[in-house]
Parts: structure tokens; C-alpha cells; sequence
């Protein structure tokens, strides 16, 4: 694995001292800083970046690689994807005198917002299985979530890139697609990117450039993302023919999408509430947390029958409507109460502690997100001298609108020698801490923003495209290069 993510950063502490939010609450939500792309970057360089960082700190033969699997919901371009990515490595590759990726590389982008890196990789992973001929995959997660400013997603922006190496023998961990769990539901307005509302007068007049800021509801969100991470969930459980318990008491490590710091204790606090629901009653413990929340323990097994129709409801309620209710309220009342029991605390610091301090910079990273949780928890077990040979490991990915990955993973014995190439945190020493007034001025797109943050040894946009002509036409077309 390898991640890039670009040098200009906002320390949420700052952001909450320009904004006047709270930093206590900011820095317990949702994390510790997050990253903006430079005037010089966007998604393609960030994946192509990553994808020659991995190259060369595997040392791989670029010559064996079959496909090129790009994740992304932050393109540029609704025709080219991955191959934008290849056109890059492989100039770069030509001038360090290394052969270029195979003539015969596929070039797919997948696209289901955060989700569209699980895609990528579930595509890779089945590539390799059935007609590679030993050749290896590479998958590249590389996204821009930018919110506008004021808004309540302002403090869950952040960029960067992953790219995975997909092999028969891996280096890292196995991952067990035969029992992946997968679900999915259309939830109309969760979090959409549709073109058409840059064509709308008074949203175009609010916009100071061209962007790409979600149409998304904060609470209708969360409702969708622990209703289908939770679906996900049963669904890898059946295919493993486990219960929620035994999930939860053997996992060694979960790993989640996370937009923010808390949404992945959120989702496991839910998991683990329907858990106890679920077990053989009557359950102590379940009991126990019911009493303190004051919720009904039959009201709550009733509620983790629900399979709620979000977007149904939402429908029933007519146009101009609010977004959807609360579909899980028992639950999600229950889920509060277990996130503070000594238990629930116990699971958090033994098994979703690798990692997670090292993504708090990170911001979210829409599809990089889950593998750059992964690979910061590799490398932080690496470090901290954790032995995780043979340990069983679960991500849980997702993207609104909405779909869910719940997949069991497992660490290899020889995991430790590819950890120690990732360069997790080489990848983030290379940070500048922007002004509040360099901060709004790059948000806003302002052409003539100062920064202390030149180019280095990665891919930058070298031009835009012009021409518009009946014989040649290259309007809004970048050229890239790479930069020392
Ligand atoms: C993170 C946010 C939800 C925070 O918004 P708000 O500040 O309005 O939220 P809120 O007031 O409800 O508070 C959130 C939680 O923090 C708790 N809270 C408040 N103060 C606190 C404190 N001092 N310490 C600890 N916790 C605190 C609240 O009780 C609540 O938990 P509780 O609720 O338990 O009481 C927002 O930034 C947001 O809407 N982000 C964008 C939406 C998003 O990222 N959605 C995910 C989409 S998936 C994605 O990544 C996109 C994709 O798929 O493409």
C-alpha cells in the first residue's frame, strides 16, 4: 500500500478558532486536521502520484500489472478515468528509464461515492482470481471531499490518494471475498453530486468556482450509514454462518469508512447494540444497558427486525419534506449508552485502536479513507511491535446513496516486511499549515493565493487545455507532468 496526500493542511484547532466551533467537540468528533489540495493538484494526480509511489517502493515490474482499477468520486472527467492515471505513470516511468504499466492494462473507474474503491478492489481481487495469468492489479482510491464554507461538513473535508497492490500470494493480508456482505438501497437525496445543480441560478450565484460540494443532510446521512453498514454486516455474517457476537468477540481489528472520527464508533456501538438484542435472551448485559438508557429491551429486538425503506418514507412524506426520520430511534438511543460502557470501551482500545489516532490528521478521504485506516493501522502495529500473523481482521466499507462492503480480511504471517514500505507517515511529514486567510482564499478558488508549498516528486497539473476548434479540440483538458 502507499497513500499521497497533499502538503497544504488545516489544523482543526486553528479552523475552530476562525470559525468559532467548539474544538473540544471538534477534536472528539471528527479529528485533528485535514488536508487541501493545492491549486496545482486534483484527484488524477493524487491516484497517479500514490500509484508511482507503491510502484517504487515495491519495486514492481510495471510491465506485470493487468489492470488499473481507479475509485474515485471526484472526477474531473465523465469519459476517461484510470487511463488519465496510467498517461502519467507511464511518462514518468519512460523518464527514470523503467519500462512502462502493460500494453494490455485495463483502465476501469468505478464510481459509488465512498464506496467506489471496495468496488475497485472487489473488482482487482476477482481479476486476479480468474484471468490474470499471474499478473497483479493495482487499485488507486483518490478523492476530494470539500464542503462548502459554513457548512455543517466543513470540518470533514480533506484529499488524498491510496493505491493497493492486488496479488495471488499476498504480502499484507488475504481477503476473503467468498464471504464478503454486501447491501445496498436507493436513498434518493443522501449525499448526490448531481450536475444539474450548477445550472441552477441561485445555487451558481452562491458558487465561487467550480466545485464539487455534495447536496447532503448530516442526520439523514448518519441514519443511511448506519442502516447500511448494518445490513452489510448481516449480510457477511450469514455467508459466514457466525452470529453478531461471535463477530464482535473475535474480531482482532475493525476497520470502517470513516467521514469522520466518530462515525465509525457510531456504527459499532449500533452493530454491537443489535448484538446484544440478537443474542439468546434474557442477556445481562443487554438488560443492564436498556435500564440505563431507559429504552424498552423488547422495543429495541423488535426494532433489529426493521429492514426500514428510507427512501420510501421519505417519498410517503411529499415534496418539500424534511429529510427521513430516525428509522432505528430505540437502537440508536441504546448505541449511546453502550458507547460509554466499559465493555464498548474495551473493544475500542483493543481492537480499533490500530491506526486510528494517525487517521485523526487525515480528514475524510472519501474512497482512500477505509484503505488509508487500514494501511495507518499496518504500519502503527509495525511500530508498536503488534504481532498480527494470522489475525482476523474485518472492513466495513461505505457510500451514501447508498451501499455497504462488510469484508473479513486476514493478516499474513510475513506481513511486516511489505508494512514497513507503506510510508504512511513519511507520506504526511510533507504538510503546510495554512492561514485562515490562504485557507478561504484556496476554498474560494482564487487564482492569485500565495503558498509555501511547491511541487515535490509528484504529479502536477501543467496546463489547461484551450482549443475549440471544428479541427482540434482540447477545451478543459489538463496536461500533466511530474515534478521532481
Ligand atoms: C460530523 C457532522 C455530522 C457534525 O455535525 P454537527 O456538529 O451538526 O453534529 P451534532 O451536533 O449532531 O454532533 C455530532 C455528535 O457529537 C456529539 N458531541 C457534541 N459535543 C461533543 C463533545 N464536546 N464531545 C464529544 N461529543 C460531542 C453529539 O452528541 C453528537 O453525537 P450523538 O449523535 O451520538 O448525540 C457534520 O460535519 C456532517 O454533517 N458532516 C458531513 C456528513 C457526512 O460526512 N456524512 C457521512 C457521509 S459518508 C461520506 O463520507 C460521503 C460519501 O459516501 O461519499
Amino acid at each position: 500500500m502507499s497513500l499521497y496526500v497533499p502538503q497544504p493542511r488545516v489544523p482543526l484547532q486553528a479552523w475552530c478558532e476562525w470559525t468559532g466551533n467548539s474544538w473540544d467537540k471538534v477534536q472528539a468528533v471528527v479529528g485533528r486536521s485535514f488536508r487541501r489540495p493545492a491549486p496545482y493538484e486534483d484527484a488524477y494526480t493524487m491516484a497517479a502520484t500514490a500509484v508511482l509511489r507503491l510502484i517504487r517502493q515495491y519495486n514492481l515490474d510495471p510491465r506485470n500489472i493487468g489492470q488499473l482499477a481507479l475509485g474515485t468520486e471526484s472526477s474531473k472527467d465523465n469519459s476517461a478515468g484510470a487511463v488519465i492515471v496510467r498517461g502519467m505513470v507511464d511518462r514518468e516511468l519512460q523518464r527514470m528509464g523503467l519500462p512502462r504499466l502493460s500494453r494490455q492494462l485495463e483502465v476501469p473507474e468505478f464510481k459509488h461515492a465512498c464506496l467506489g474503491g471496495v468496488y475497485a478492489l472487489k473488482s482487482a481481487l476477482r481479476y486476479v482470481a480468474f484471468d490474470a495469468k499471474g499478473k497483479q492489479a493495482i487499485v488507486v482510491c483518490s478523492d476530494i471531499a470539500e464542503y462548502e464554507r459554513g457548512s455543517s461538513g466543513e470540518q470533514t473535508q480533506g484529499a488524498g490518494a491510496v493505491a493497493m497492490l492486488v496479488e495471488a500470494d499476498p504480502k499484507l493480508f488475504e481477503v476473503d471475498l467468498a464471504h464478503a456482505g454486501s447491501a445496498s438501497d436507493y436513498r434518493g437525496p443522501d449525499f448526490r453530486k448531481p450536475f444539474a445543480r450548477h445550472f441552477d441560478q441561485d445555487y451558481g450565484q452562491r458558487s465561487k468556482r467550480a466545485h464539487d460540494f455534495p447536496v447532503f443532510s448530516g442526520k439523514y446521512s448518519t441514519f443511511a450509514y448506519l442502516d447500511e453498514t448494518g445490513q452489510a454486516v448481516d449480510a457477511m455474517l450469514e455467508r459466514l454462518g457466525i452470529s453478531d457476537l461471535d463477530f464482535i468477540n473475535g474480531a482482532e481489528g475493525l476497520f470502517f469508512h470513516r467521514p469522520y472520527h466518530m462515525m465509525p464508533l457510531q456504527a459499532l456501538a449500533f452493530i454491537y447494540a443489535r448484538a446484544l438484542a440478537r443474542a439468546p435472551q434474557p442477556n445481562a448485559e443487554f438488560q443492564a444497558l436498556c435500564g440505563q438508557g431507559g429504552v424498552s429491551p423488547e422495543g429495541v429486538v423488535e426494532e433489529c427486525r426493521n429492514k426500514p425503506d428510507l427512501f420510501g418514507e421519505f417519498v410517503r412524506l411529499g415534496a418539500g419534506a424534511d429529510a427521513a426520520q430516525e428509522p432505528h430511534p430505540l437502537t440508536t438511543k441504546l448505541s449511546g449508552v453502550v458507547r460509554k460502557s466499559p465493555a464498548f470501551q474495551q473493544l475500542l482500545a483493543t481492537r480499533v485502536k490500530l491506526g486510528t489516532d494517525w487517521a485523526m490528521e487525515l480528514g475524510n478521504l472519501y474512497t482512500a479513507a477505509l484503505p488509508a485506516w487500514i494501511a495507518a493501522g499496518f504500519e502503527q502495529a509495525l511500530e508498536n511491535g503488534v504481532e498480527l500473523a494470522n489475525a482476523k481482521l474485518y472492513a466495513i466499507g461505505y457510500g451514501s446513496g447508498d451501499a455497504s462492503e462488510a469484508i473479513p480480511l486476514k493478516a499474513v504471517p510475513h506481513w511486516r516486511e511489505a508494512a514497513g514500505k507503506i510510508g504512511f507517515r513519511k507520506s504526511l511529514a510533507a504538510a503546510t499549515d495554512l492561514s485562515q486567510q490562504q485557507y478561504e482564499d484556496l476554498h474560494d478558488g482564487k487564482h492569485d493565493v500565495v503558498l509555501d508549498c511547491p511541487p515535490s516528486d509528484q504529479f502536477k497539473i501543467a496546463r489547461t487545455g484551450s482549443t475549440y476548434e471544428a479541427s482540434f479540440q482540447d477545451l478543459g483538458v489538463d496536461y500533466y507532468e511530474f515534478v521532481p
